[in-house]
């Protein structure tokens, strides 16, 4: 079987990291990358073999700069089966109409309005709704963090209500202009933050609020969870529950900030040292007066990449079933760092 062309238009946080994990898979390719600076990025894109597609004005510089090009955004669109648009936020949007144009399935970020297209995805909660669909909107991280907690607890115990706050943080671990540097700034002041109605354009019903103020701390965002079961249930049926979720992962063995999580997945030799499972603080997991508490860290450089590549999976009809998705995913990202 042929495998299915993916292009990836902007090539930072996300993009490059969607090009390594279709890299990986056995059932898609890579037909190219795009860029609109000739910066280390699009070096390093070019010396791990991805083509490097360019808007028709950045030609010149990427020439100067020594950079080969294999041609202009509009023909890396026009190759593909799919593309994943991994442009800055609100700039994706500008590139519907290309997509439209040349016919081809797209797949927009979190960073996006909800508007962008009729459908948000999360692999766990409605991959079935993206079989087929020409378009597709992966939500943010913390969007994808908090379904993969609420979406089987909501299976198994019925969820009545979720009051959450976030702790954002402020820039990504490369974003030399990003702030604060001194502030816990209200993000935004007046509630709720876009989490809570963002978790309910993949589950409607869910009752969500969130709140989330940015810090300045660059390695993840954290939520404190309070979730109102409808079904009574234990500290160990929650564990024993997270445990068995394919991007849930209990964390334990002293860690007790985002700072060592991401030191363990240095030593775990996790590329990029990306921690892509939501990464639940074991023991904070308590019930207090019939109401679920805990603490879950978010790696947001990461943790949508793998619902990137399972959304793909379910546009070109690669695989009908979530479950044998994810685990295809999960699998080959394995090759990039150890499982705990
Ligand atoms: N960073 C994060 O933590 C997360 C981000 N997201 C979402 O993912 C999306 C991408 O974010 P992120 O990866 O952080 O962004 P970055 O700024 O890191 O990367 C954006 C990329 O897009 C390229 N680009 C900029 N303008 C254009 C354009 N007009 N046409 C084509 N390419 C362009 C940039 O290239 P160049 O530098 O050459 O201009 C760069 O490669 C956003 O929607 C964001 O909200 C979702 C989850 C987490
Ligand atoms: O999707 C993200 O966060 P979000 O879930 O809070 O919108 C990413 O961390 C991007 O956030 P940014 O808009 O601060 O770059």
């Amino acid at each position: 079987m042929s495998k299915v062309k993916v292009a990836i238009n902007g090539y930072g946080t996300i993009g490059k990291r969607v090009a390594d994990a279709v890299f990986l898979q056995d059932d898609m390719e890579v037909i190219g990358i795009s860029k609109t600076k000739p910066n280390f990025e699009a070096r390093t894109a070019v010396l791990k073999g991805f083509p490097v597609y360019v808007p028709e004005s950045s030609m010149d510089a990427f020439k100067k700069a020594g950079l080969p090009v294999a041609g202009t955004i509009e023909e890396m669109v026009k190759k593909a089966d799919i593309v994943v648009d991994c442009t800055p936020g609100k700039i994706g949007i500008t590139n519907k109409e290309l997509y439209e144009k040349v016919g081809v399935k797209a797949i927009w970020q979190g960073g996006e309005s909800k508007d962008v297209c009729s459908l948000s995805f999360n692999a766990e909660a409605n991959y079935d709704q993206a079989y087929g669909a020409d378009y597709a909107r992966v939500v943010s991280c913390n969007t994808t963090g908090l379904c993969r907690a609420i979406y089987p607890l909501d299976q198994k115990y019925g969820v009545e209500k979720v009051r959450v706050t976030i702790v954002r943080r402020a820039g990504d671990p490369g974003d030399i202009k990003t702030g604060p540097v001194d502030a816990l700034v209200l993000d935004p002041v007046k509630l709720p933050s876009h989490h809570g109605p963002d978790v309910k354009t993949i589950m409607p019903h869910i009752n969500i609020t969130s709140a989330a103020i940015k810090a300045p701390t660059t390695f993840m965002h954290l939520h404190v969870l309070n979730i109102k079961l409808k079904k009574e249930c234990t500290v160990d049926d929650i564990k024993k529950l997270f445990v068995s979720r394919p991007r849930i992962k209990l964390i334990s063995d002293g860690i007790s900030s985002t700072a060592e999580i991401i030191e363990f997945g240095r030593d775990l030799g996790r590329s990029r040292n990306d921690m892509w499972e939501s990464c639940v603080f074991k023991d904070s997991i308590s019930i207090d007066d019939g109401e679920l508490y805990f603490f879950q860290a978010i790696h947001q450089e990461s943790d949508v990449i793998p619902e990137n590549i399972d959304a793909i999976r379910a546009m070109t009809k690669l695989e009908k079933d979530n479950l044998k998705s994810i685990e295809k995913t999960n699998k080959a990202l394995r090759k990039i760092g150890m499982d705990f």
